[in-house]
């Protein structure tokens, strides 16, 4: 274990990035207690995203260190024995879950292979397909013929199906509409309840960072500006930027004017 807090799922130090000349990542610190809930954001182009990418492995930090469940991740995974561990540890749902699922593959058939892939037993597919939701129909079907919220319950499902410890949720309802957004982000509530799984949401709207987060850190430019209690930040912010945020009705591409 680490010396810092053992009742931490993620922790952040010092974490940097470079991309050549262009410093995406800057000295950013965060914590996401065991079971909590912490919101990322921030203006486009502010990192949010290439935080999220250096957690789950698909960047390599230039500084810095990433523990998660107590154990560094900031050097890639040796070995398909560590790459099973970190995945059990932390999972990720995309913007678009159209991307990242196999077309050929239905929500069943993508349970069973991250069941599969973990040992786990293969019976609680029905349980991970009724926990978010799905339809029989659904469950059989294959992406194309399903809604963007309903692909995006496969894709929480099939997160799911590793009985990950932390989610991180990149702009994860961002594309739905504000009624499929709302039923999701019930789901995505009830399911931190009944599993006591922390999520990390990365998000441009102030609104469902709210619902979802107990804490949140904005970000500007790579840097941390402010982070705290959501109700803190959020009713009273410290920071202009933080002000200015919330006064936006952000888009994915929009950025702050200042
Ligand atoms: N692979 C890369 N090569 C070069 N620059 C990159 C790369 N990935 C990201 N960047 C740059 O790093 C900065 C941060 O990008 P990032 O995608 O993390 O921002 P973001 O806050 O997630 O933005 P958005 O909300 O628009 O998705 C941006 O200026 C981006 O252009």
């Amino acid at each position: 274990m680490n010396a810092g807090n053992a009742g931490n799922a993620v922790e952040v130090r010092g974490l940097n990035k470079h991309f050549k000349a262009h410093h995406a990542v800057v000295d950013v610190d965060f914590d996401v207690p065991a079971g909590g809930s912490l919101g990322i954001v921030g203006e486009s182009g502010s990192g949010k995203t290439t935080i999220a990418r250096m957690l789950v492995g698909l960047e390599r930090p230039s500084s810095g260190t990433i523990e998660v469940m107590g154990r560094d991740r900031s050097a890639p995974a040796r070995g398909a024995k560590e790459r099973g561990r970190r995945a059990r540890e932390l999972q990720i749902v995309f913007q678009d879950p159209y991307t990242s699922l196999d077309p050929s593959q239905s929500a069943r058939a993508a349970v069973e292979e991250v069941l599969r892939h973990h040992g786990r037993d293969l019976s609680l597919t029905q349980e991970l397909v009724d926990q978010v939701g799905l339809t029989e129909r659904q469950a059989s079907a294959r992406p194309r013929d399903l809604s963007g919220g309903q692909r995006q319950r496969v894709a929480i499902a099939r997160a799911l199906a590793a009985s990950p410890k932390v989610l991180i949720l990149d702009e994860a309802v961002s594309a739905l509409d504000v009624s499929i957004q709302a039923q999701v982000l019930n789901l995505l509530t009830d399911i931190r309840a009944q599993t006591g799984i922390a999520y990390l949401l990365i998000s441009h709207d102030l609104a469902v960072v709210r619902q979802l987060c107990d804490t949140v850190l904005v970000l500007r430019r790579g840097r941390v500006v402010e982070q705290g209690d959501c109700a803190t930040v959020l009713d009273a912010p410290a920071q202009e930027y933080t002000r200015a945020l919330r006064e936006a009705v952000p888009v994915p591409g929009w950025a702050v004017t200042a």
